[in-house]
């Protein structure tokens, strides 16, 4: 009889193997939500479960439906995946791939009888405010946009704005729920240079939606009616907005880009700071190409479009960068660089001719025209982020004060 032999310890090469193999079934979710299917297909011949799911109860169905996955996504279905596994917030793989509009998988899982039980529009029911709280026959009109008009409600004692999508436009459900989809979106954002979103008006025929109201108007408002501003207040302005373009680029866990920045979309609050708003045409980057995003044109104000948007090749979060150029060039001119010629002819010339608005140097200082360069470089991998903007526009607004010795600033003057 052979005589057992004692235990040794493991050495550092059998832990390592030990590791990895406990680690091993999560390569399924891993290689899932990175489309590797021959990654996946390996897992599955090991043997691993198509339900394995993590501590968030998220299975490899659920990763491959919201990342776009379609080979993986029709795969886990042949192996056998629950086309209906929910996750910790009672999210289907149906639910997240409907979230981020991948309309071919949501096909698939529903031909193989997936259900949706969240839905796009009970995502909103936390935020519904009742239509009683809210008189709209006393309600102001302050201004129009392209899909409505914009009102000064009372709600609950406060004034509020009141956004009205016209219902040629919400009547057609998909344009609803697109609609919705941006404002669920919207709801979660919270930063003291982006406009707070209030709710959406239960039960009202129209879709009508509130937002904090700022009283200044627009940056558009202010230019028009100061033309030129004074160089700390511009930088001060410029921080502000590359504040809150900051904490949408940052966001998690995925950047939203604007793609529709335009002093239309900037609003002063009283103490004289900008917020940015309007992020009915924004895009959760999320929803990407193989190479970065697709617009699918006419979206956006051509006047302050990147020449990669107009045209129509895929762009990144540095479109809403060159936007932002073009508004700090309009802070410090007083107004639109080429205001005599049509909108998308300006556009066309930086698309195709690299024309650029002239930076006088009696009107920028120098390292504002060498960060505006930055900003509108034809290269858009070129273009800095909003997070090393800040930094420079800090040291240049310090720069400022100390050569000058005084901030003037939304009328207030600090020494
Ligand atoms: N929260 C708000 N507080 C105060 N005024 C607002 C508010 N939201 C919008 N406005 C005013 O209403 C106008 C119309 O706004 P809206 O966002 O509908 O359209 P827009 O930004 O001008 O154009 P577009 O629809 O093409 O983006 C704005 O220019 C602004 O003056």
């Amino acid at each position: 009889m052979e005589g057992s032999k004692p235990l040794s310890p493991p050495n550092k090469q059998q832990i390592a193997l030990q590791r990895v193999d406990s680690e091993r079934p999560y390569r399924l979710l891993y290689c899932s939500g990175k489309g590797d299917k021959a990654g996946v297909i390996q897992e599955l011949d090991n043997g691993v479960e198509p339900n394995l799911a993590d501590y968030d109860r998220r299975t490899a169905l659920h990763l491959a439906a919201c990342e776009g996955c379609t080979e993986i996504v029709v795969l886990l279905l042949e192996k056998g995946a629950d086309v209906n596994s929910t996750d910790r917030w009672g999210r289907t793989p149906l639910s997240d791939a409907r979230s981020v509009n991948h309309v071919e998988i949501c096909k698939i899982l529903e031909e193989h009888g997936g259900i949706d039980p969240v839905g796009l529009d009970s995502t909103i029911p936390c935020y519904e405010i009742d239509k009683s709280e809210v008189d709209m026959n006393e309600a102001v009109l302050i201004g129009e946009g392209a899909y409505g008009e914009v009102y000064v409600v009372k709600w609950r004692g406060t004034e509020v704005a009141a956004k009205t999508i016209r219902s040629s436009i919400a009547s057609n459900q998909m344009v609803r729920k697109t609609f919705l989809k941006e404002l669920a979106l919207w709801q979660k954002l919270r930063h003291p240079n982006i406009v707070q979103f209030l709710g959406v008006l239960k039960d009202s025929e129209r879709l009508i939606f509130l937002t904090e109201y700022l009283r200044n108007g627009s940056l558009y408002d202010i230019l028009r009616k100061k033309g030129r501003l004074d160089q700390p207040t511009a930088v001060a302005y410029a921080l502000d907005i590359a504040r809150g373009m900051n904490y949408l680029h940052q966001h998690k866990p995925h950047a939203i880009i604007h793609r529709d920045l335009t002093p239309r979309n900037v609003l002063q609050d009283e103490a004289g700071h900008l917020k940015v708003t309007d992020f009915g045409l924004s895009k959760n980057a999320h929803e990407k190409d193989a190479h970065g995003y697709k617009m699918t044109g006419g979206t956006g104000t051509y006047r302050y479009m990147a020449p990669e948007v107009y045209r129509r090749e895929s762009y990144g979060k540095s479109v809403d960068v060159f936007s932002f150029a073009l508004l700090v060039h309009e802070m410090f001119q007083g107004g639109p660089a080429n205001r005599e010629q049509a909108a998308e002819h300006v556009a066309d010339k930086r698309a195709y001719e690299d024309s650029r608005p002239y930076l006088s140097s009696y009107v920028y200082p120098e390292d504002i025209k060498r960060l505006l360069q930055e900003c509108w470089h034809k290269n858009p991998d070129c273009r800095p982020t909003f997070e090393e903007i800040i930094l420079k526009l800090e040291m240049i607004l310090e720069d400022l004060k100390g050569s000058k010795g005084v901030e003037s600033c939304c009328n207030c003057t600090i020494l």
